[in-house]
């Protein structure tokens, strides 16, 4: 046992509609599982999450996939984190390899949202992984501890008890080829020991580490065995049954 709990958290990116808000929703409100050993978390568009909170039952968290670093001001389209804690939304998604990728998000602005999200008191997903080429490369540790060290430049240690860290290898996001559990254990052991020598040992041990990249129902059994692997962030998947069967394979391991 490793005295985490384990996380189970759907990013819908930009999918959805009021129709699959209902049809999700009701899906997981139908849904058991003992809140002690799994948590829930779901991240729907900004636009849907009043409804998402409204229709969901407690034990359904529901997060953002992102928010600015400021409170309020002119800053067109994006997301604050008033609005969140207005709606009774506690979780936000930061620093999704989407967000680095397409909106150039760097590391440094990653980690000054997760700084900020934790100030504001919101629990935050903070996602890291490596591009294909950097694991042909042989970049992978590099490249997530480099992301890792941004993050944890503006962390006090205390503060890493409302973060969940993210690992996404970018080349099995959306593609179907999911990282094998050992790959994802020897990344998952590589962040704990990273944690554990530039944090602390305490940091190490309690933070969670979810796997995310193709993670659907026939493979979630597989992947949950690993012992550095906390829970998943599932894309895709999220959008169908396969989030509530990945719960259950879960809740009856
Ligand atoms: O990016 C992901 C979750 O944040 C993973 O997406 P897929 O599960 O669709 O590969």
């Amino acid at each position: 046992m490793t005295g985490r709990k384990f996380l189970i958290g759907g990013n819908w990116k930009m999918n959805g509609s009021k129709a699959l808000v209902d049809t999700l929703v009701t899906g997981l409100n139908n849904a058991t599982w003992n809140t002690d050993e799994i948590e829930v978390v779901i991240a729907p568009p900004a636009p849907y999450l009043d409804l998402v909170r409204s229709k969901a039952k407690k034990e359904v968290n529901v997060s953002a996939q992102n928010i600015y670093f400021e409170k309020k001001g002119a800053y067109t389209g994006e997301n604050s984190s008033e609005f969140l804690k207005d709606l009774g939304i506690n979780w936000t998604i930061i620093g999704h390899s989407e967000r680095r990728e397409i909106f150039k998000e760097s590391d440094e602005v990653t980690a000054k949202k997760v700084a900020f999200a934790l100030a504001e008191g919101l629990s935050v997903i903070a996602c890291v992984g490596e591009k294909l080429e950097e694991r042909e490369a042989n970049q992978t540790t590099e490249v997530v501890f480099r992301q890792l060290k941004a993050i944890a430049a503006v962390l006090k240690p205390s503060e890493w008890t409302n973060v969940v860290v993210a690992y996404e290898p970018v080349w099995a996001i959306g593609t179907g080829k999911v990282a094998t559990p050992q790959q994802a254990q020897d990344v998952h052991h590589e962040i704990r020991t990273w944690l554990a020598a530039n944090v602390s040992a305490e940091v190490a041990q309690a933070t969670r580490i979810l796997y995310g990249g193709s993670v659907g129902a026939k493979n979630s059994g597989e992947l949950q065995k690993e012992v550095d692997i906390d829970g998943f962030l599932i894309g895709g998947a999220s959008l169908t049954g396969d989030f509530v069967t990945i719960i259950n394979t879960r809740a009856s391991a």
